[in-house]
């Protein structure tokens, strides 16, 4: 069990947090609580899907991932928010990094229960318009508030703004861009000269793509994306107000995760075909994401020209364009890294010091 006990008692003002789930982002913040900037936070909880740890007077970042091997399999959240409890400090911060549906939906009710939540996980904002109003009201119940940078954009400052916005009486009135990291790297990379298949397995092994891939290639994760903008923005849409292209093959989209791996090679023809067919045209794909005037919103592939600021990406860059009533001659732009561990943990950890420091400020 990698327990420490804390160097100083709780003082009233720290912070603890539990993390749920431990893989590429999960990981990522594990590092990141062993730095300097993290040293008002302490961890009391840590899980994957089958195992966790807790200890209410903190548990050492680096050592987590020995901890959870040696430990006896088997998982209960109420063990872990005990720890929460238990540990006496002044904030306690659930931290979720995983991309379960089931997580997701407990969000509302540690909100309602008292426990801040900071999420990368996208299923709890970007689902049903019902379960995005839960977590408003959970929110407000508990007194408690919600980090949802790493949502979006891997955390690059889009929702951060969008607020910001509107809380100057500005409205948004359109959004376009390129909402996904893997899908960019993939797009950015299709030039015929490799198939899309090995790109995939490429983009995967980088830890850009959702824990399965079929979420960004079928469209869903851009889409969650689309939703929790506009509803960040003040647009009310659901999850059927959204028009999304799959680029997964209709034989691909049932099967089991480990089978859908084995046969990716079953994207290459078609999307090869569609790659050389625009480039005769002189254009490239790109997967775009499109909110217009009128609430109207699609995801899907788009042949661009080579001026297009899509096609002008690289790496894993994210886009998004957003017209508003103030920048409607031209948009305001958001341009950088969206997916990978790093700065998707970094996102993290900046909400849980900016909640902290919001609670402060408030006098909690
Ligand atoms: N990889 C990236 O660049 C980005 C990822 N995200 C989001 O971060 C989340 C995690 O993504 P990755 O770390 O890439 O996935 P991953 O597959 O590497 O890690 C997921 C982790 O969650 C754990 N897990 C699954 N169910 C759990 C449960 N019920 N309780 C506790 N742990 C559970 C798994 O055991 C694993 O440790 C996803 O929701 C993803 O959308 C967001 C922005 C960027
Ligand atoms: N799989 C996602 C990761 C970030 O949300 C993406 O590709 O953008």
């Amino acid at each position: 069990m990698s327990a420490v006990p804390r160097a100083v008692a709780t003082t009233g003002t720290d912070t603890a947090i539990v993390l749920l789930g431990t893989g590429v982002v999960g990981g990522a913040l594990l590092r990141l609580l062993a730095t300097p900037a993290a040293s008002t936070l302490y961890l009391v909880g840590a899980a994957n899907s089958k195992r966790q740890v807790a200890n209410a007077r903190g548990l050492v970042p680096g050592r987590v991932a020995a901890a959870l091997a040696e430990s006896a399999a088997g998982r209960d959240d109420a063990g872990l928010l005990a720890a929460l409890d238990d540990s006496g400090a002044a904030h306690r911060v659930v931290v979720d990094a995983t991309a379960s549906a089931d997580e997701a939906a407990r969000h509302a009710d540690w909100l309602g229960a008292g426990y801040h939540v900071v999420s990368a996980n996208k299923a709890a904002t970007g689902e049903t318009l019902a379960a995005w109003d839960d977590l408003r009201r959970a929110g407000r119940r508990g007194g408690v508030l919600y980090g949802d940078a790493a949502t979006v954009g891997a955390g690059l400052p889009v929702l951060s703004t969008l607020r910001r916005l509107r809380d100057c009486g500005d409205r948004l009135l359109a959004l376009d861009g390129v909402f996904s990291g893997s899908l960019s790297w993939l797009f950015n990379q299709f030039d015929g000269s490799r198939p899309f298949s090995a790109l995939l397995r490429e983009a995967r092994a980088f830890g850009y793509t959702e824990p399965d891939p079929r979420l960004d290639l079928g469209g869903a994760d851009v889409a969650r994306k689309l939703l929790i903008l506009a509803r960040t923005a003040g647009h009310p849409i659901d999850t059927t107000d959204v028009a999304i292209e799959s680029l997964v093959p209709a034989a691909l989209r049932d099967v089991p995760l480990e089978a859908f791996l084995a046969r990716v090679e079953e994207f290459d023809a078609d999307l090869e075909r569609r790659r050389a067919d625009a480039a005769q045209r002189g254009r490239l794909l790109r997967f775009l994401a499109r909110l217009d005037e009128h609430g109207r919103a699609r995801v899907g592939l788009t042949e661009v020209a080579p001026t297009h600021p899509a096609a002008r990406l690289a790496g894993t860059d994210n886009l998004f364009a957003l017209t508003t009533h103030r920048y409607r001659a031209q948009p305001l732009v958001i341009q950088g890294p969206g997916a990978g561990p790093e700065v998707t943990a970094q996102a993290l950890l900046g909400d849980v010091l900016a909640l902290t420091a919001a609670q402060a400020r408030a006098g909690v």
